[in-house]
């Protein structure tokens, strides 16, 4: 899809009377207008940002996936109209994008601009509407868009968010049967024993398959419901709700969240306390896989950076499914030449991490090519938005599912693999990570 006519964007702020007179309450209460595909979305505690229709798109695939990317939206930005009064991160111009993992991938990444787009963050919302067809966008236009989006707004009734109700879809395999992912972690820990990969991230898929069509809409609802301190991603086909930040812009601080580390929360025995500390913060191993994912993450951020700083300590965090063990890191950005590096330029440099592929990271990349027996697609690749100032947040697409056509959703789950891990202990994690989006799909926790 490309642009006929420059863009053009307009923001302006909601105030809560105009807010309350739509009857708008939030973010998530406006994820069942439109359609029943439901918009974009970016969602986390309350705040965030939906985009409702697409006005033109990039897409792109290969090694030079992020660069085309970020030429695409730059060729875009030169010729902008942009009128926002808020002036915040998200605001103007703004897109919201996916990436595949792999640079082989036959999964097409994307830029997309909406039509209109409604932000929360820090207590202020505000709308912006887009065009490329010549027309101006006007506060009483993006109103007037705005009136008809919260007018159609319909709660499913059958929403629920009971992990238990019984669900009429069934889940096979995807690539591997579960004895043939185990026997490939097998072959990971054999490699890594033989010197020079430290640690490899094995994923495997399963596919649920539903006699009536799926709901887009009521799988973010649920997701937003039940992982609220996670990232609720929705972009077309791709739904998730991550707890890894890949990086995050504003103006000249970057910021990112590393996990490495996971307990099914299970696995917890009855009336115990301190379990999470005692097994995920006490496991040398658990420490050791979550250095691998700092450091890496830290030396790729490094030359983009005048000060990078996280706590000497991990900290355990806590979701409904796992446990992680976690480091947020604070970068201040350096800039060069006068100018700060745009979110998408990071995400260039730090895709992917030890998190999701290993050390190092070439060889722990080839042998993921070789004994998961699948194309990722998008699971495991950056997702998120990015604005016309250079800021931007994009997770790591992990907690997710590509929706593959009515009936058919693909899920995919990984888990960080080194020379002690236990093939069915990891097979175990993998159905702990599923679970967000089999909760979402109202089917049982390990069928
Ligand atoms: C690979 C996944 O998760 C990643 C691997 C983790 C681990 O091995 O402990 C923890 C969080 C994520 O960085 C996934 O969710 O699919």
């Amino acid at each position: 899809m490309t642009a006929s006519f420059p863009l053009r964007a307009h923001t302006l702020a909601l105030d809560p009377a105009t807010l309350a007179e739509l009857g708008i309450t939030g973010p998530a209460g406006l994820l069942g207008a439109s359609s029943p595909d439901g918009p974009l979305s970016w969602l986390r505690r309350g705040e965030g940002l939906l985009g409702f229709g697409e006005i033109t798109s990039f897409t792109g695939s290969g090694p030079s996936r992020f660069a085309d990317a970020e030429q695409w939206w730059k060729t875009l930005l030169a010729s902008a109209a942009v009128d926002d009064s808020v002036r915040m991160p998200g605001t103007g111009a703004m897109a919201f994008g996916s990436f595949a993992f792999s640079k082989t991938s036959a999964s097409e990444s994307a830029l997309i601009v909406p039509a209109l787009v409604v932000g929360f963050s820090d207590g202020t919302a505000w709308l912006t509407q887009l065009t490329v067809d010549g027309t101006v966008p006007t506060a009483g236009a993006a109103l007037a868009l705005l009136r008809d989006i919260a007018a159609s707004h319909t709660v499913p009734t059958s929403l629920s968010t009971t992990p238990d109700t019984p669900s009429v879809g069934t889940v096979r395999s995807g690539a591997l049967t579960e004895e043939e992912w185990k026997a490939s972690v097998r072959s990971g820990v054999a490699a890594i024993a033989r010197g020079g990969l430290e640690k490899v991230v094995l994923a495997r898929d399963v596919v649920a398959e539903f006699p009536e069509p799926v709901s887009r809409v009521s799988i973010l609802q649920r997701l937003v419901a039940l992982y609220d301190e996670c990232w609720t991603y929705g972009v077309r086909g791709l739904v998730g709700a991550t707890p890894e930040i890949l990086i995050k812009v504003d103006g000249s601080v970057a910021q990112a969240r590393v996990l490495a580390g996971t307990l099914d929360r299970e696995d917890e025995p009855a009336g115990s306390t301190g379990f999470a500390d005692a097994v995920l913060g006490g496991s040398l191993k658990q420490r050791h896989e979550h250095d691998f994912a700092v450091r890496s993450l830290t030396r790729q951020l490094a030359p983009f950076a005048t000060d990078l700083s996280f706590p000497a300590e991990p900290f355990i965090l806590e979701l409904p499914n796992v446990w992680h063990l976690a480091s947020d890191v604070t970068a201040q950005l350096a800039s060069s030449n006068g100018h700060l590096p745009t979110s998408l330029a990071l995400v260039e440099a730090l895709h992917p991490t030890a998190a999701v592929c290993g050390t190092p990271r070439e060889d722990a990349g080839k042998l993921i090519l070789e004994l998961e027996k699948m194309d990722r697609g998008p699971y495991a690749g950056p997702v998120g938005w990015l604005d016309g100032a250079g800021n931007g947040e994009w997770g790591i697409a992990l907690r997710g599912a590509v929706l593959e056509d009515p009936h058919h959703v693909r899920l995919y789950a990984g888990a960080g693999i080194v020379e002690a891990s236990d093939p069915e202990a990891e097979l175990a994690e993998t159905w702990a990570k599923f679970r967000p989006m089999l909760q979402a799909l109202q089917l049982p926790n390990h069928p």
